[in-house]
């Protein structure tokens, strides 16, 4: 299926007209298939390249190696998780995945730093964390793009979630799926979920395998072009919008068995806010015909609530 295409420059143009038709496209995609492939996202082509090449070329690196690269007491937020730890919420059998989380490094004077552990830093690949946060500051700089249009959508101001966002929870997440060599026995590459977060950018999902789950309860794959990313509803704001706005069900399913010696790589982007930001249901998406749908939480609270659910918290 090909997912609603938006073109970010529209909203950087300068022009009314095209702004609010980028804003007006986005938003009417986000309620109905909760996917859109971005152009225009302002991600250099190079850069994306080089977070390529120093992504896998850390998870080339020997098993011992990246172990040594592990922060289970961090929840793997920062650093290297091994195949086999995440499981998708509601399901035994983990992932056919490892991957690498970095984080934010928050400018000085912003509050709560000791919220927000060190990254960790490769030896033997001295690019790959370096690369990860140049990248990452460019992701968030394209979130809060996309965060600022969502904003007129839903009729806030234009930089109501600026101040959520800047110094937030983000994590940059590298994921290597390795190559298939026997009979999975339950599991796929990445079992069906919703993301926790406010929006997630995604490098890599033209490769095959990612699919999402339409309203008509029918797998689809997700196409996207090359110069495109994908950017989809998390959780955070398909609650904060009362479901007006929504987190699709997707998956990453295992490729034909002659095509199992292939890895796939993705590096998705989890935009999240600081950890007080408010979930409560903002009042503008509550009415007799939508009621409110969900408790009051905060960003931290709910976040530490889904990690445990997956296994990365205990
Ligand atoms: O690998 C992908 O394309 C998607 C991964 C994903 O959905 C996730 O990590 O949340
Ligand atoms: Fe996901």
């Amino acid at each position: 299926m090909n997912i609603p295409v938006v073109d970010l420059a529209d909203m950087h143009s300068g022009n009314d007209e095209q702004k609010q038709h980028f804003v007006q496209s986005l938003g009417k995609a986000y309620e109905e298939v909760g996917f859109v492939a971005l152009k225009g996202h302002g991600i250099p082509d190079d850069l994306i390249a080089k977070l390529y090449t120093e992504t896998q070329a850390f998870f080339s690196l020997p098993a011992d190696t990246k172990t040594k690269y592990k922060r289970p007491e961090l929840s793997g937020q920062r650093g290297y998780t091994s195949f086999g730890t995440e499981h998708a919420k509601g399901y035994d059998a983990p992932d056919l995945k490892e991957f690498f989380q970095f984080g934010q490094i928050v400018e000085p004077g912003a509050p709560n730093p000791e919220q927000y552990p060190g990254n960790v830093s490769v030896a033997e690949t001295p690019y790959f964390t370096p690369t990860m946060l140049e990248a990452y500051r460019a992701f968030e700089r394209t979130g809060l793009a996309m965060l600022r249009a969502i904003a007129l959508y839903l009729g806030l101001d234009e930089h109501y979630f600026d101040r959520y966002v800047q110094n937030g929870n983000s994590i940059l997440r590298a994921i290597y799926y390795p190559p298939i060599t026997t009979e999975p026995l339950s599991a796929i590459r990445a079992e069906q979920h919703e993301d926790i977060n406010l929006i997630t950018l995604l490098v890599g999902a033209s490769a095959d395998g990612l699919q999402i789950l339409t309203r008509q309860n029918e797998w689809v794959p997700v196409t996207s072009l090359p110069e495109q990313i994908v950017v989809n509803v998390g959780d955070m704001l398909q609650r904060l919008t009362n479901d007006r706005l929504r987190s699709t069900t997707h998956r990453v399913v295992n490729p034909p068995r002659e095509q199992w010696h292939t890895p796939r790589y993705s590096i998705p982007f989890f935009l999240h806010p600081v950890s007080d930001m408010s979930l409560v249901c903002l009042d503008s998406c509550i009415s007799d015909e939508r009621p409110k749908a969900y408790e009051d939480y905060t960003a931290g609270q709910y976040l530490d609530e889904r990690l445990m659910e997956i296994g990365l918290k205990k």
